[in-house]
């Protein structure tokens, strides 16, 4: 037998994309081997997309986007900005913070939010649970314990985020919201057995009736995609939990989620559009939205959530308000 090898030389492995680029990044939501500029060219155009198909905006809208510092809104914040003037939507973009009073967690965040702004060229208003409610998270913790805190959070931003917007004039608030939190979503509403939830968990935008409409432009990002791409482009983001126990409900589905995801890797797109597909598909008819005769706020009751949970505050009862039926799994509603 011969020891003179074979003269084949190896091909040397390109992009999927553009047959070209040294392929350095595989890309979870389609498996294909790409290089770092292709990706960041589909990663940002997929979203602009989503954003067309969707029809999230109207010329010279001002919009808020929802900036905790962490990674999916400083991504949410850097692609709407480039998108913006890429593909000329001439929107009006600010920032919005939230300051939870959380130290240790929020403070540190808020400070990656304002290097953001300076980085972006985009202005940012903060508005924090203390001037608004008089309570911040670390007195509520303290006063009604660990366990419900993710609800009374989770209630508080909610009507925190609608406030700030009223303050800047705009109307309409983006969130960071991702692919793998949708399907989360969709799944927990499934163990839940809550139909009129899971009919509406699913929608890229919500509040069309009402002062403030919401949209996730992310709706079909996936989280790891998101990682990948602040991490590619250096993005100035905040990486840490909050010191406050996530929601235990949510991390089992995240748990299972991930889990399935190893078997089926289309598992986060099939369970979002099995979600879209009970959306509005029944006689269940969405609540429409009044303003809360206390605080003036949206709700879909007389009183809004936030008043019943601050009367169960100032009252000294945190505990006894937050178990009535209404606010129990509350923070589902979030996405
Ligand atoms: N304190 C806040 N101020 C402003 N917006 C917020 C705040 N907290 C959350 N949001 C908005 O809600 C989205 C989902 O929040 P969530 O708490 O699930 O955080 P997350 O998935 O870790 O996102 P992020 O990586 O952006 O922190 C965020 O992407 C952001 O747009």
């Amino acid at each position: 037998m011969s020891n003179v090898k074979p003269n084949i030389k190896r091909q040397k492995r390109v992009c999927d994309i553009c047959k070209v680029g040294k392929p350095v990044i595989k890309r979870p939501k389609t498996g294909q081997m790409v290089c770092k500029e292709c990706f960041y060219f589909v990663f940002e155009e997929e979203i602009h997309q989503t954003i067309i198909q969707g029809n999230l905006f109207k010329e010279n809208e001002r919009v808020a986007i929802g900036a905790s510092g962490g990674k999916d809104s400083t991504v949410l914040a850097y692609v709407m900005n480039l998108l913006n003037k890429r593909h000329n939507y001439h929107l009006d973009l600010v920032l919005l913070s939230i300051d939870e009073g959380i130290t240790g967690y929020r403070d540190d965040s808020l400070e990656t939010v304002k290097r953001n702004a300076r980085q972006y060229n985009l202005p940012l208003k903060i508005v924090s649970y203390k001037e608004l409610y008089g309570w911040s998270m670390d007195e509520i913790v303290k006063e009604a314990g660990n366990k419900n805190n993710c609800t009374f959070c989770g209630v508080l931003r909610r009507q925190a985020l609608d406030r700030g917007a009223v303050m800047l004039g705009a109307k309409h608030i983006l969130t960071g919201h991702n692919a793998d939190d949708i399907a989360e979503t969709v799944l927990m509403n499934i163990l839940r057995g809550d139909v009129p939830r899971l009919q509406r968990c699913t929608f890229i935008t919500t509040g069309n009736d009402s002062m403030i409409k919401r949209s996730k432009p992310f709706k079909y990002t996936y989280e790891k995609e998101i990682v990948m791409y602040a991490h590619y482009k250096k993005l100035d983001y905040f990486s840490t939990e909050c010191i406050y126990a996530p929601n235990a409900f949510r991390g089992n589905a995240r748990v299972f989620l991930k889990d399935l995801e190893k078997v089926r890797s289309t598992a986060i797109m099939d369970i979002i559009y099995s979600g879209e597909s009970y959306e509005n598909k029944s006689s269940n008819t969405l609540p429409s939205m009044k303003t809360c005769e206390r605080c003036g706020y949206m709700s879909s009751n007389k009183i809004c959530k936030a008043c019943i949970l601050l009367e169960g505050l100032n009252k000294g009862l945190p505990r006894y308000l937050i178990k009535k039926k209404t606010l129990i799994n509350y923070n589902f509603l979030f996405i």
